[in-house]
């Protein structure tokens, strides 16, 4: 069997600067998944955007609370999101599914071993799990922090290989990402602490920030997973990062080493 990635994609990447889903970006990513499959690497695919796409699809001339937009936009979105995706996939006759989660899943064992079962069984008979929280039911105290949380916990129970944040940036800065001066970090040890870099600024249709992609891949890299934020607006950087990873602009949480 190849090696596991799980691959969680921003809702930045996924949207226009007007908030519509950018359906040239999913494409490339989609080839890029394709290409991974086709090189031996099993694919778990963490998708946000729901909300956005929901958002772009439907005018509310009244006024709606948070709970009220998130439940709408995503049960709107997430359908486009979806739909989206089967047909991008089917042209390469790549079957996905989805899963639609929620935080309650990664407590109980037996709910847990349930979901595990289920992407297990997923994978094995080749089809490709499409991961999102279920925003539509979800009850605000108990959601993941945002996508970042959710994909770190996938790629523990799956026992991945590499877990691989997009974003809208290169990586992580060492300051303000908009400073010409700073740059971007390599490389960072599991256990070494960099919050003094980061900013509470996050990208316009992001929902947890820097802040809490850094504490899951912090988090995940100690179970021994390696974790990789990169910028999904680069043209091919999926492939990149496993063709040429010393030339193409990332930051690597280096994974603690296990006694497997
Ligand atoms: N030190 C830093 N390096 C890179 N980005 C940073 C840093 N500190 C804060 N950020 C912000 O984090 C944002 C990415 O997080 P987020 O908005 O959650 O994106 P996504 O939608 O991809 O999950 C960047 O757009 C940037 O504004
Ligand atoms: N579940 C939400 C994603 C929320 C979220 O975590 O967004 P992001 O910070 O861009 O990964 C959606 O599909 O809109």
């Amino acid at each position: 069997m190849g090696k596991r990635i799980v691959v969680k994609v921003g809702s930045n990447v996924l949207t226009r600067e007007d908030g519509k889903l950018d359906v040239t970006r999913m494409s490339a990513i989609v080839d890029q998944i394709v290409w991974l499959r086709e090189h031996d690497y099993e694919v778990i695919l963490v998708s946000s955007g729901a909300v956005a796409a929901g958002r772009a699809e439907l005018h509310v001339d009244h006024h709606l609370d948070s709970v009220e937009q998130r439940q709408l936009f995503s049960a709107i979105g997430q359908v486009k999101l979806v739909g989206l995706y089967y047909n991008l996939f089917r042209e390469y006759k790549i079957k996905i599914g989805q899963v639609l989660t929620m935080k309650e899943n990664f407590g109980a064992e037996e709910q847990y071993k349930n979901q595990e079962a289920c992407m297990q069984v997923m994978l094995e008979n080749n089809v490709l799990p499409i991961v999102n929280e279920n925003d539509t039911v979800c009850i605000t105290e108990l959601m993941f922090t945002d996508n970042d949380e959710l994909s770190g916990l996938i790629a523990k129970m799956m026992n991945a290989d590499t877990l691989i944040l997009l974003s809208n940036v290169d990586g992580i800065y060492n300051g303000d990402p908009s400073e010409p001066t700073t740059r971007i970090i390599p490389s960072v040890y599991y256990d070494r602490d960099i919050s003094e870099y980061i900013l509470a600024s996050k990208s316009s249709h992001g929902r947890g920030g820097m802040t809490s992609k850094v504490k899951t891949a912090h988090d995940v890299a100690n179970a021994g997973i390696k974790v990789i934020i990169a910028n999904g607006n680069t043209p091919n950087i999926l492939i990149n990062l496993k063709e040429h990873p010393m030339e193409t602009l990332h930051t690597e949480f280096v994974a603690r080493p296990l006694n497997k």
